[in-house]
């Protein structure tokens, strides 16, 4: 008997499991291909990825495979264990990892469909009300079902109208699922069927088309092969009969920006320091086994060119290169350095392309047409063969950890895709995060330096302005006079500089200036920020917005003042100091549209603007040689995040930035606006000195127990009810404390918590957390994994959440 063993789509987190079915001979499926199964209450079909078939005893009852949804797998051997691996460190459902390997290009889903019942009785019809009369006519005049969603609003009724209830009741209309494919086709060519198509006689090919048909109305002739397994010419030949009507549909779709060929063709030459790196790394690659290395370099040391010889060298040897970069503003000019060598062997994929773009890209990998991908963190699942090198650029950039299920770290999926293909993975930065340099320094991964700068500058002069004591410049509130000095001797000689303002906005708080009371979001325990270009304060948690003149929620008084500062009030500013300046504004409001970073930077390097003022997105991996200054203000804006790792992320961010400027033939020159001028993270970060930093993080992190010395596990529940989320956390936290002495005994634990989150409330959902420091093997996850399961069998509220993360350290 043969078994096919299965995951369910949408399967509540308690059922959430491999199941065994029948798979009769009739049904061609394979492990990693989708099908449906009968499922749950009812058996509704669901679909289902198969893990495995194999021969077995049918388990008592066991239902059977009911469709075949894709005839070549989706998922290649590497891809199911991929998924499994997802699953088992990640503690994700099955299908959220599955959706996480799969392009959405290739996802289908279910979706209700309703159908009329022929030839009833004419005088029950007259019976009907109005309005179910109404719907009745407008599915009969349609072909097959219709969804429901769509009936509904063709009849014009609301979703919660009874006039559908009434239909279904009396037995006018059924309900169907339909599987809806969401292959999005180029230029598709759809089918439908055509008036008087049953007189024709046909064949039983024909006959699985028309049933297609009849059920989903159309169809592209793609879809319909695909479905029904014939082939274009049984379509073709019901065209000429009459049955079938062909016409285009075009999505539509932007033009690819890639090159065909190769424009850079040269050789790459290295200076010195870089050739001795990139001996070292392709020593390190051309290793039979799997190897991790660190490029550490200094900003504008040029890595990029290193990793560039190295990919060459890869594909040289037959291999393919998977390169990783930390955010979609920086994939422009990285993109272009890629095409321009390596043509239309480069596939890039990103969470901004639309579905068939990244389905292209995706085909084109997994037909082995592209050898190289670049992309963000769900590159790092690209269905890609033969990997012989993995590249993390920014290695300790945070977006490489994922915020929504699957939960996991991209470095961690790459270190073991790596050492599958026994391939070597290169983490790069210039300011690497304490884990790796602590592993580069314990010899566990090989560690290149460049410690100086490509053309031959020195690192940019750093000046600390104190704004407790500073002298502002004239009419600003914001800049001090030193600042606004430098960024006029900068437009003098036609530089160009880049002003960093870790926030967005204009004003950050907005304050009732009779009672002092902050304006808060209802549903956050956050302040509001206010928004010029729209006069509206808005929450950045939920985007919950209120108009900028409302009254003080607790006085009521209308007097509401605005304090601090955002980069609108700062282009403001700057307009007034420089009226000839031209400035470009770069923060998420002015970046929401697909191609304004494209379009923003290209200006910019183009020397369209003097200035760019901007948030994080400013501050890191771009390279404008003409960049001479650099400006941060309120440096000290993400030095008390409550995060173990604020400290870290601070000294990066302003390394980074100060790092953008003096990177062509020009030195460059940083200002940097504190409150806290003798801080140390700023003190090291404006010297720029790494190895300072890391000795005294590291030191702080072996007593506070913090990774690389332990692993860090937090756990979050929120509800809009604050006691219920407060008493799962206990729970959980007794249940934790109770199976760690029980069974576990031996593990290095520690339970921190619960506490509240920070912000408490968000989206109206209070939030406590558990940190747990332990170790990441086995036995830790198995207590987690008895940890998930106790927590299904408790029947929480169905509001309550639970959300898992796994600091996990290479
Ligand atoms: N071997 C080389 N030949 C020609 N140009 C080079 C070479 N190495 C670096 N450069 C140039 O030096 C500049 C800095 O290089 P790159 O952007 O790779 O630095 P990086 O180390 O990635 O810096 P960061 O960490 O600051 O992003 C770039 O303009 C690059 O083109
Ligand atoms: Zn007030
Ligand atoms: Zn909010």
């Amino acid at each position: 008997m043969k078994l096919a063993q299965v995951v369910v789509d949408k399967a509540s987190p308690a059922y959430d499991k491999p199941y065994d079915y029948l798979l009769p001979d009739s049904i061609p499926a394979r492990a990693g291909c989708r099908v449906l199964v009968p499922f749950g209450a009812g058996s509704r079909s669901r679909i289902a990825m198969v893990l495995e078939i194999r021969e077995g005893e049918a388990p008592a009852r066991a239902k059977a495979v009911a469709a075949l949804l894709d005839p070549e797998p989706l998922l290649s051997e590497e891809g199911l264990w991929l998924l499994r691996l997802l699953h088992d460190t990640t503690f994700c459902g099955w299908f959220d990892a599955v959706r996480a390997l799969v392009v959405p290009g290739a996802g289908m889903k279910l979706e209700l469909g309703i159908t009329p019942v022929r030839g009833l009785d004419p005088e029950a019809l007259a019976l009907l009300p109005p309005d179910a009369r109404r719907l009745y006519e407008i599915l009969c005049a349609r072909r097959g079902a219709v969804l429901e969603q769509r009936a509904l609003a063709a009849a014009g009724l609301s979703a919660d109208a009874p006039a559908l209830a009434e239909l279904l009741e009396r037995g006018f209309a059924k309900r169907e699922q339909l599987v809806r494919k969401r292959i999005v086709d180029e230029r598709a060519v759809m089918a439908r069927l055509l008036e008087g198509y049953g007189e024709h006689p046909h064949t039983e090919k024909q006959q699985k088309i028309v049933e297609l048909l009849e059920q989903v109305g159309c169809a592209s002739v793609r879809e319909l092969c695909y479905f029904t397994g014939v082939t274009r010419a049984v379509v073709d030949r019901m065209r000429k009969s009459g049955m079938v009507e062909l016409y285009e549909e075009l999505t539509p779709r932007r033009a690819s920006p890639r090159t065909a060929g190769p424009t850079d063709t040269g050789p790459i030459c290295l200076s010195p320091s870089q050739q001795a790196a990139f001996d070292l790394l392709s020593k390190v690659g051309r290793s039979p086994k799997a190897e991790v290395s660190l490029l550490h370099g200094v900003t504008g040391s040029g890595k990029t060119q290193v990793f560039l010889r190295l990919i060459e060298e890869t594909l040289s040897r037959g291999r393919a290169a998977l390169v990783l970069i930390p955010e979609i503003s920086l994939t422009p000019q990285t993109v272009s350095k890629f095409s321009a060598r390596f043509g239309s062997l480069v596939a890039v994929l990103h969470s901004s392309l639309s579905m068939t773009e990244r389905f292209d890209e995706w085909q084109r990998i997994r037909g082995g047409a592209a050898r190289i991908v670049v992309g963000t963190r769900s590159a790092v699942m690209a269905p890609l063969e033969n990997i012989g090198l993995i590249v993390i650029d920014e290695e300790q950039e945070h977006t490489y950890h994922s915020e929504s299920a699957p939960r996991y770290h991209a470095r961690d999926i790459a270190k073991h895709r790596a050492v599958r293909h026994r391939a070597h993975l290169l983490l790069c930065s210039a300011t690497p995060s304490i884990e790796s340099y602590y592993y580069a320094l314990s010899g566990k991964y090989h560690l290149a330096c460049l410690p100086e700068r490509y053309s031959g500058n020195l690192l940019p002069e750093v000046l600390t302005v104190d704004m407790k004591t500073a002298p502002l410049a004239a009419g600003s509130q914001t800049l001090s006079e030193e600042l606004c000095e430098q960024l006029r001797e900068t437009f003098e000689r036609r530089e160009q500089a880049i002003l960093l303002l870790n926030r967005r906005g204009y004003h950050t708080l907005v304050k009732c200036s009779s009672c002092g009371e902050v304006y808060r979001c209802p549903n956050c325990s956050i302040p509001l920020t206010y928004h010029a270009a729209n006069r509206r304060m808005i929450c950045h948690y939920c985007g919950h917005s209120v108009p900028a003149d409302a009254p003080c929620p607790s006085c009521k008084s209308a007097m509401l003042r605005q304090t601090g500062v955002g980069t609108q009030r700062v282009e403001e500013e700057l307009h007034a100091l420089f009226p000839d300046a031209r400035v470009l504004r770069m923060d998420m409001d002015t970046t929401m549209s697909r191609f304004a970073h494209e379009r923003g930077f290209g200006a910019f390097s183009r020397g369209e603007y003097d200035l760019m003022i901007g948030t994080q997105m400013v501050a890191k991996g771009l390279d404008f040689p003409n960049v001479t200054l650099v400006g941060v203000l309120a440096a000290d804006q993400s030095l008390y995040a409550e995060d173990f790792r604020g400290y870290e992320r601070t000294f990066s961010l302003i390394t980074q930035v100060v790092g953008r400027c003096g990177r062509g033939d020009k030195p460059g020159r940083a200002v940097i606006q504190t409150f806290d001028p003798e801080n140390r993270i700023l003190t090291l970060a404006a010297a720029q000195d790494y190895r300072a930093f890391y000795q005294e993080e590291i030191g702080y992190r072996r007593v506070g127990l913090y990774p690389p010395f332990c692993d860090i596990a937090c756990v979050v529940f929120s509800s809009v009810e604050e006691a219920e989320a407060v008493r799962a956390a206990r729970d959980y936290a007794s249940r934790f404390v109770e199976l760690a002495r029980e069974q576990y005994s031996g593990l290095p634990l520690r339970l921190l918590g619960p506490a509240e989150c920070s912000p408490y409330r968000v989206a109206g959902r209070y939030r406590c957390r558990l940190l747990v420091k332990c170790r990441g093997d086995r036995s830790t996850r198995s207590l987690f994994a008895g940890l998930f399961e106790w927590y299904y069998a408790q029947r929480f509220a169905a509001a309550l959440t639970l959300d898992f993360y796994y600091d996990s350290n290479v």
